[in-house]
């Protein structure tokens, strides 16, 4: 975002008069341990009189030139937090210099605080001169409805602080402000992005847009605490919620549930401006995103996953579906959601299993693309694997855990942007997935995706060391490192001969050939293994039993 030798603000906070920009944006600069500037008093401070008395005596319009053009330069030589006075964005020079600021990286923060209790602190102590004359709430009503919009329109950030009190506002603030956004390049359709921390499903409004009229909320029961949030998020910015709760986990990835809520959006009339919300595990956002593709041929979705395999992989790439009794994933669409909230307090609930199983998902894209996943998984193999939901937020294991899905959603990102539809590249993703997926079937699905892929990518790392493509050393790491996270390394469950059978009807499988990927020298280096020896293919599978 910096230019060479200048510096820009963490952040420009906006809103409405006692809206707490100067309050809440010094807690946020103390948590921070950043500067704070008022554009208000730089601005007393350069003119050398109280900014009433600057009104006095010069009028608004020469007042707006001086902040306009304070604001423009401090845009360009300050790094700290930085708040507007209240009318500035009003200003078609601040306007600009604002969304210059933003396409270079900048976050604009709309502090939406509740009119009334912005109007009451407003009021409190005077100075300030767009209030004076006459009833002072109802100027300050007839400015919001002016400015409302327009603060709408310039912010890229948007922080509701209804009842909060300053360090809560803060700390919203703050959420937004450290949050990691991963951008998806979609060749044949619109581009979104993976929005990654606290609170960022504060961002469902604006990525839905003002189009919608009615949002079908989807999601599972285990997840009801924030599915609840969801809903009052999407109340608050004025849609209609229809809240459809799906059976939990596989049950609900269905053709009957499917069909359910296709009943439900066509009784509902649901219109093709309208949209699909996921709030779930990948079972759900792939239900959601299913009857997204598939609803009038295909309207609005955003995935809100809640599980660490569906942040890192189930809810981005644009995979949709259900299961049939011929298998997983077997009917479905690539269709890819308009945006990705994975917000990070929606795993203070999740089991530590669950947590466990989307670590294989993670380490299979260390293994394929980026080694600094695998050492920070080293590094951390106790903490990740002692998960606690509920002692997890706020401490350093959150940023372990941010930079692994961050790090993670980047691998797929650069997957799907190139090979939607996965007709090479994207099949780099499904390292450990030919057995793997052999694995869940012989186990009924009774084993969770993840741990099966652990195995999986075991197996062909054994395959490919027979093959010559790897050496022993890689093996015995994919084992210890997958081990120390509390994955499984073997399998016992069934025969050569039965496995076989499901890895010929694996999507990779062409004609009667097998094809794998598999590491080729090291981890990040990938190939395609077509039609191995069926010798090694038997061999490898003995070296992965118990
Ligand atoms: N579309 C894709 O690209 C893609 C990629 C990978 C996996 N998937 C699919 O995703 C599914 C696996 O996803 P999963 O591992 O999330 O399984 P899941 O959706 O079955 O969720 C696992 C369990 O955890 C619960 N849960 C989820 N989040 C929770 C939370 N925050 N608090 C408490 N409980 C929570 C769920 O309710 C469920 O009981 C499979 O169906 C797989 O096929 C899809
Ligand atoms: N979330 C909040 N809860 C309680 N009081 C607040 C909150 N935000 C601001 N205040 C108080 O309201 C008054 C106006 O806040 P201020 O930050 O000056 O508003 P602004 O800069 O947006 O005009 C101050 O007395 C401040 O301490
Ligand atoms: O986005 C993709 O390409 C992937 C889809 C899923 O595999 P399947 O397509 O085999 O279900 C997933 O398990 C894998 O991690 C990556």
């Amino acid at each position: 975002m910096s230019d060479a030798g200048t510096q820009h603000p963490v952040a420009v906070i906006i809103g409405m008069m006692g809206a707490g920009k100067t309050r809440v944006g010094r807690e946020v600069s103390q948590m921070m341990g950043l500067p704070f500037k008022d554009a208000d008093i730089e601005i007393e401070r350069e003119v050398g009189m109280t900014i009433p008395e600057y009104f006095a005596q010069y009028g608004e319009p020469a007042f707006r030139k001086v902040e306009s053009d304070l604001i423009r330069r401090t845009l360009d030589d300050f790094g700290g937090l930085f708040a507007l006075g209240g009318g500035a964005p009003m200003t078609p020079a601040t306007q600009d210099a604002l969304a210059d600021y933003i396409d270079g990286g900048g976050r604009v923060i709309y502090l939406q605080a509740d009119p009334k209790e912005a109007m009451e602190r407003a009021n409190r102590g005077g100075g300030r001169p767009m209030l004076n004359g006459g009833d002072a709430n109802a100027r300050w009503m007839r400015l919001f409805e002016q400015r409302d919009p327009v603060f709408d329109r310039i912010a890229n950030v948007h922080v509701r602080t209804h009842g909060s009190t300053p360090q809560m506002a803060a700390r919203k603030v703050m959420n937004m402000i450290e949050e990691r956004v991963v951008h998806v390049g979609v060749v044949s359709a619109d581009d979104y992005n993976v929005r990654i921390g606290e609170g960022a499903m504060n961002h469902l409004a604006p990525v839905l847009g003002d189009k919608p009229a009615r949002i079908a909320l989807i999601h599972t029961q285990p997840v009801q605490r924030h599915s609840d949030r969801a809903r009052a998020l999407l109340r608050q910015a004025g849609y209609e919620v229809s809240d459809i709760v799906i059976p939990d986990a596989e049950a609900g990835k269905t053709v009957t549930v499917a069909n359910g809520v296709w009943e439900r959006l066509g009784a509902e009339g649901f219109t093709r401006s309208d949209a699909v919300v996921g709030v779930g595990g990948g079972a759900a956002t792939d239900l959601a995103g299913f009857v997204a593709a598939t609803w009038m041929r295909g309207i609005r979705y955003v995935n809100c996953p809640t599980s660490l395999l569906a942040m890192v992989d189930a809810s981005t790439g644009g995979k949709t579906g259900i299961n049939t009794a011929a298998g997983k994933n077997l009917v479905g669409s690539f269709y890819t959601p308009a945006g990705v909230l994975a917000d990070m307090t929606t795993l203070a609930s999740l089991p530590n299993d669950i947590f466990i199983e989307g670590l294989g998902e993670v380490a299979k894209s260390g293994f394929i693309s980026d080694p600094e996943i695998l050492r920070i998984l080293e590094e951390h193999a106790g903490e990740l694997r002692a998960f606690d939901g509920a002692s997890f937020l706020g401490t350093p294991l959150e940023d372990v855990v941010a930079e692994l899905i961050e790090r993670t959603v980047h691998v797929k990102a650069k997957h799907v942007s190139a090979d939607l539809k996965e007709a090479g590249l994207r099949e780099f993703l499904n390292y450990g997935h030919t057995m793997g997926h052999a694995i869940e079937k012989m186990e009924h699905f009774r084993w969770r995706h993840g741990n099966a892929v652990a195995v999986g990518m075991v197996y062909a790392a054994e395959l490919a060391c027979l093959l010559g493509h790897i050496d022993r050393d890689l093996v015995d790491y994919h084992r210890s490192l997958l081990a120390s996270l509390g994955l499984p390394t073997s399998w016992n469950g069934g025969s050569f001969e039965d496995v076989l059978a499901i890895m010929h009807r694996d999507k990779k499988a062409r004609g009667n050939k097998l094809r794998f990927v598999v590491l080729d020298g090291g981890p990040g280096r990938m190939m395609h293994l077509d039609d191995p020896p069926a010798d090694a293919v038997e061999e490898a599978f003995r070296r992965i039993q118990h």
